[in-house]
């Protein structure tokens, strides 16, 4: 029987999901081909590599297609529907760090808190004739903390797929939520963090996806967490 250990094929965390493996004692031995997305770990036959996008990683977890993945928080959360039943977080490995948020202008001088900003939507209809808002690729996230954490249930997600910082300025959203490391994006593009809009504090983790399999499999499971929280 053979796991398989999905890591990110590219971007930001791929060289760093490398690294802690091998930091952990499990070498990867690249594939004789360059651009093959399968490798081997030296001496375990029993583990297999998978080289795939990060969020493509947390999809075939939530959906048991893998055993094993590295990814980050955010993408588990934003991805698998009912994930606490689906995935276990099993490290948390000190990488990738990124918070995903809730920022507005920083003209909005008066709003602070996610409670200014339940009375700001509240308002919203009758000063602009619509509903506010907000400017995201984490629609599932959003949802939970605006109107199960929050109780503001009157707001339209507008998807973005990339510059959302820029979609208030270009006037195509109000607010948004989105990731950041450095706030360098958000302050170029004169955006606050609310107070308490910190949705999630977000890093890479080694998630396991909790299917029904053998005992062996469990046992090359469990010896892969325990050299990786050694
Ligand atoms: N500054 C950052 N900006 C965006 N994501 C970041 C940042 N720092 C860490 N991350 C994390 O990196 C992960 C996304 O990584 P990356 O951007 O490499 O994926 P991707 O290649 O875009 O994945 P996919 O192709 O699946 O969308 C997320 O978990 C995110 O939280
Ligand atoms: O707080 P900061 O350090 O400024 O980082 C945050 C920004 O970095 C990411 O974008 P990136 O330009 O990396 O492109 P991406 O959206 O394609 O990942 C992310 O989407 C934010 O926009």
């Amino acid at each position: 029987m053979t796991i398989t250990i999905a890591l990110p094929s590219k971007g930001r965390l791929k060289e760093d999901s490398i690294a802690a493996l091998e930091r952990a004692g499990l070498k990867i031995i690249a594939p004789s081909d360059a651009r093959s997305y399968r490798a081997r770990v030296e001496n375990r036959d029993e583990i297999e590599i998978a080289y795939m996008s990060a969020s493509e990683i947390a999809r075939e977890l939530g959906e048991g297609t893998l055993d094993l993945g590295v990814t980050g928080e955010d993408l588990v959360q934003e991805t698998i529907a009912d994930w606490e039943n689906r995935v276990a977080i099993g490290a948390r490995l000190g990488f990738g760090r990124a918070d995903v948020i809730v920022a507005v202008p920083e003209a909005w001088l008066d709003v602070d808190t996610m409670a200014d900003l339940d009375d700001v939507a509240a308002e919203f209809r009758q000063r602009h004739g619509r509903r506010l808002r907000i400017a995201t690729k984490y629609w599932r996230l959003t949802q939970k903390f605006f109107s199960s954490q929050h109780g503001i249930q009157v707001y339209r997600i507008v998807e973005s797929l990339g510059a959302t910082e820029g979609a208030p300025a270009a006037g195509s959203a109000d607010v948004i939520v989105d990731i950041t490391s450095t706030g360098s994006t958000l302050r170029a593009n004169k955006l606050k963090i609310l107070d308490d809009g910190i949705i999630l504090r977000s890093e890479a983790c080694l998630v396991q996806s909790l299917k029904p399999r053998s005992s062996q499999d469990e046992a090359a499971i469990a010896s892969v967490f325990a050299a990786l929280n050694a």
